[in-house]
């Protein structure tokens, strides 16, 4: 799948970083928090889990429906991804015991949240905006508003285990929607992707302190997001690698 995106279509990674943090980067256990509005985003982060040598240890929450997918769904169910129902109570259970059994995880892994729970669409975005007015919690402008609970549960039981979140924000040059027909028909995308490395120590032990947190990270994002949407680029000062074979 990797190389469907990268030889096939020969669409190319840039990572938008700060120098201190990279010598991180596939050296320790990781939560990645990624905003979720593109068809290929999981293939753009393929690609860089194999730059960094954590293809084989990627982990995701993802639901429960691509466990059929055929092929990939099977694999993943081999390589203890974590599948959830998007209702709590169900969840609860089946996503700690994945946890635990992160905990004992030989290699470094990169365990990937879209806090956001679903690809953005503008109908999403509107009944998600409603809800954040209800809860007094200000606007975002480019994601949906963050289901905390997954994070809050996935911070406490990696905790001791994981040493970073990854703040990531994936982006398409010009303007481009890429999409997997795209890819398969060998249409050539440019991906920007920021990471901001944030010690786990530095997020609140506490469930409503954690979410809180949560929230802020997405209001950060959303300013973020503003920013590339006016020019087209991240902000420096930033260490950009083109990710090249
Ligand atoms: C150096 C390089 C760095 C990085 C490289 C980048 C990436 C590489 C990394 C890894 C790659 C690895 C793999 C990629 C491969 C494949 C990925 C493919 C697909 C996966 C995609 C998915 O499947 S996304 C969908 C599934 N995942 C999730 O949902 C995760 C997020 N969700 C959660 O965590 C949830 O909390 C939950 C699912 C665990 C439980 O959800 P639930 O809704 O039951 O509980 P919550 O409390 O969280 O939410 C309920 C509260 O939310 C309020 N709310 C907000 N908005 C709404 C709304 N629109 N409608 C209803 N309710 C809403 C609600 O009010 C509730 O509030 P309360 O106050 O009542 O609690
Ligand atoms: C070499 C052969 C290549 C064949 C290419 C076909 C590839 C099929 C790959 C299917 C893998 C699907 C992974 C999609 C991940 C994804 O993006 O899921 C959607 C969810 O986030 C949100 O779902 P929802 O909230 O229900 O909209």
């Amino acid at each position: 799948m990797v190389a469907l995106l990268e030889w096939w279509s020969g669409t190319e990674c840039t990572l938008y970083t700060d120098p201190e943090s990279y010598p991180f980067y596939g050296k320790e256990n990781a939560i990645v928090i990624l905003n979720h509005n593109f068809e290929i985003d999981f293939l753009c982060g393929w690609t860089f889990c194999e730059r960094f040598g954590v293809l084989g240890s990627s982990k995701v929450l993802a639901k429960k429906e691509l466990a059929y997918v055929p092929v990939i769904g099977w694999m993943w169910y081999f390589l203890e991804i974590v599948f959830c129902k998007r209702k709590w109570e169900e969840d609860h259970k089946t996503v700690v015991q994945s946890l635990q059994r992160l905990k004992d995880y030989l290699e470094n892994f990169w365990f990937l949240l879209y806090c956001e729970g679903t690809r953005f669409t503008q109908k999403k975005h509107k009944i998600s905006m409603e809800v954040a007015e209800k809860k007094g919690l200000r606007k975002l402008k480019y994601h949906l508003l963050p289901r905390t609970k997954g994070f809050c549960v996935t911070v406490q039981h990696l905790r001791g285990t994981v040493t970073a979140v990854y703040d990531s924000t994936l982006n398409f040059r010009n303007n481009q929607i890429p999409t997997l027909i795209g890819v398969l028909n060998g249409k050539k995308y440019h991906a920007d992707l920021y990471v901001r490395r944030i010690p786990l120590d530095s997020i609140p032990e506490n469930e409503t302190e954690c979410a809180i947190w949560l929230h802020k990270l997405y209001q950060e994002k959303d300013e973020l997001q503003e920013k590339y949407s006016l020019t087209g680029c991240f902000p420096s000062p930033t260490l950009t690698v083109k990710l090249v074979k």
